[in-house]
């Protein structure tokens, strides 16, 4: 058994984006993280995945987007607080990247594989990101499924946010948090 594996595994958490502090991944990090990131089981071999990576300043201008976004869609006006955040929605963290599930039509390689294979990349990176020391967390919130958004980010119709990763040097470990009973979850075939 290789132990360091299974120990690092059975102690992962993820950090809160706010959490995230500066540095995050050197290019050449970031190169490896994705690399190793993308490396997961894959029916047809079709890649159905993407990254969009936003950094320094990108960070910000994407907030312009989720601030007009949020203008544009919310039934309410929303506060200018509520706009601040959205503004700073990606500064939390050093580095995010989003991982867009981008379906290739293909006999054989079903649409919910496909799918299934862009979930496994996100955690994948997040793996990776987190065997080089840094700290990491999976979300998509509104903005995965706002369509000024998706506009805004270049999303085909056939490709949709898988999550958002959120990247950086953890300031703290985070708290072991409540985990289903697995023997709650498991049934044996007996028939
Ligand atoms: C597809 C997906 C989307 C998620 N989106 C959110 C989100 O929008 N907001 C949130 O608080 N947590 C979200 N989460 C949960 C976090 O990623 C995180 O895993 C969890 O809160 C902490 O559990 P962990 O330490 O076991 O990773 C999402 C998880 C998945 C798999």
């Amino acid at each position: 058994m290789n132990t360091p594996i299974f120990e690092f595994l059975a102690a992962r958490r993820s950090v809160k984006p706010d959490r995230l502090a500066a540095p995050g991944p050197t290019p050449e990090q970031l190169r490896q993280i994705l690399t190793v990131g993308a490396r997961v089981p894959d029916h047809k071999k079709l890649a159905p995945w993407r990254f969009i990576v936003f950094e320094g300043d990108a960070r910000k201008s994407v907030g312009e987007v989720f601030a007009k976004a949020c203008q544009a869609e919310e039934s309410q006006p929303p506060s200018h607080v509520r706009l601040d955040m959205e503004r700073e929605r990606f500064l939390r963290a050093p580095l995010v990247v989003a991982v867009v599930s981008s379906l290739k039509p293909r006999p054989g390689a079903p649409e919910w594989e496909q799918i299934l294979s862009a979930a496994a990349v996100c955690y994948n990176t997040c793996l990776a990101a987190n065997a080089l020391g840094f700290g990491t967390t999976w979300l998509t919130e509104w903005i995965a499924y706002s369509k000024t958004v998706r506009e805004a980010l270049g999303l085909k119709e056939s490709e949709r946010i898988a999550g958002f990763l959120y990247i950086g040097q953890p300031m703290e470990k985070p708290e072991e948090r409540e985990r289903p009973v697995i023997e709650n979850l498991i049934t044996e075939w007996t028939a």
